[in-house]
């Protein structure tokens, strides 16, 4: 199985089970990977046969940018259905860091993998 990844994808959301977080933007960072055969495009050099992964970032930073979530197990669930269901991957792993939440912590947040991994 070959893999397409994104690394620290920064985004602006509302985020936060709190009422003062309601009212704010929050970032959170974003690694996703992605199950993809990358052997044709290899083969035929056009990007067309790959998964485009300029194009999945921007439909994220869409998607996160005007969401508006509690937790963040439902905003990385979200993206997974995306990146699943409108770009054809059938494995994808999403770490979601709300950077900044926990003072004192490095990062917290969740690690999800949705789909089957092809062999
Ligand atoms: N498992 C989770 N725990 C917590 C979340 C969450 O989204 N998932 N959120 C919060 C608060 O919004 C926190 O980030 C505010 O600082 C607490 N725990």
């Amino acid at each position: 199985m070959d893999i397409v990844f994104l690394r620290q994808l920064r985004i602006e959301t509302v985020i936060g089970i709190y009422d003062w977080e309601k009212a704010i933007k929050q970032p959170v960072m974003l690694d996703v990977e992605m199950a993809s055969d990358n052997a044709k495009a290899a083969a035929s050099d056009r990007i067309e046969d790959a998964l485009d992964y300029k194009a999945i970032s921007k439909r994220l930073k869409q998607f996160v940018g005007d969401a508006q979530f509690e937790l963040v197990e439902t905003l990385a669930e979200r993206c997974a259905a995306i990146i699943r269901d409108e770009f054809g991957v059938p494995w994808v792993r999403i770490t979601l860091d709300k950077i900044g939440a926990v003072t004192d912590a490095a990062g917290v947040g969740v690690v999800i993998e949705r789909g089957e991994r092809p062999a």
